[in-house]
């Protein structure tokens, strides 16, 4: 079996007395595309803030590989491999696509100059070819604010990767997407993460996103993990149904 890529031994965190992660213990493996499902409130962005440093448990220890990063701050444990994309695209809007690219690629290698000394062509030829992963190259001079939805998420999702992360962690990548628009999306986001061999997470509510592209899920309820799994066995099984299936 593959390496774990990152590990969470018996996280614990409330808030006032909620209890927001209760003992969690979870392996994501190489080259694996685990989703977390649970209803509204049950600790998934929890989990994904106390695994990029925004949140420290209060007990239990996140490890990258063998290096534990727990109380790390963000920024650390942004250049040590994981990247995060968020449910609304944290983009520069009133800039290019291609800038934001470049910009992503600069902050990775710790240049923070403006946009100026980034229009070398070494910049542009990455930016380009990350773009091109996507589909997205035709809309490199667009001004991000200008795009639909469904391509600013491709987009922001873009500028982790040009962090050349270990770990992708998605929050919802499809929510605020038309159920036209979503499969597309998809698709895009699978046959870039195949291309680059990538391990992701992803917390999603769609079920039938979650059935078609999910290789395991982790099913989240009051800071537990409940079942996990195949998708196609843990989403028929009763007590993930009456929580959750039925419920988001
Ligand atoms: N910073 C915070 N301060 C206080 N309470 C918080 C904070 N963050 C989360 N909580 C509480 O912790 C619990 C878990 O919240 P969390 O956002 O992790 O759930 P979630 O599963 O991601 O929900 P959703 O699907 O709605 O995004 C909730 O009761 C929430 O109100």
């Amino acid at each position: 079996m593959s390496q774990p890529v990152l590990r969470a031994e018996g996280l614990e965190l409330a808030f006032f007395g909620v209890k927001a992660a209760d003992g969690i213990d979870l392996e994501i493996r190489e080259g694996e595309f685990l989703a977390i499902i649970g209803s509204n409130g049950s600790g998934k962005t929890t989990f994904l803030n106390m695994c990029t440093g925004y949140l420290s448990p209060t007990a239990g220890t996140v490890y990258l590989g063998e290096k534990p990063i727990t109380g790390m701050a963000p920024r650390r444990i942004a250049r040590l491999g994981i990247a995060r994309a968020f449910q609304i695209p944290q983009l520069f809007t009133d800039q290019t696509l291609l800038e934001n690219v470049m910009l992503a690629i600069a902050s990775r290698r710790g240049i923070w100059e403006g946009l100026k000394p980034l229009n070398r062509s070494v910049y542009v030829e990455e930016a380009l070819e990350l773009l091109a992963l996507f589909g997205l190259e035709r809309h490199a001079e667009t001004i991000t604010g200008t795009l639909p939805e469904g391509l600013r998420k491709l987009a922001d999702i873009t500028l982790a990767l040009a962090l050349n992360p270990k770990l992708l962690l998605l929050d919802e990548p499809t929510s605020g997407v038309s159920a036209i628009e979503r499969f597309s999306l998809m698709e895009k986001l699978m046959a870039a993460l195949r291309s680059r061999q990538m391990t992701a997470l992803f917390v999603e509510h769609d079920m039938e996103v979650v059935r078609r592209y999910a290789d395991r899920v982790v099913v989240w309820d009051a800071g537990k993990i409940i079942a996990e799994g195949n998708p196609a066995q843990v989403l028929k099984d009763p007590k993930v149904v009456e929580r959750v299936v039925g419920v988001v």
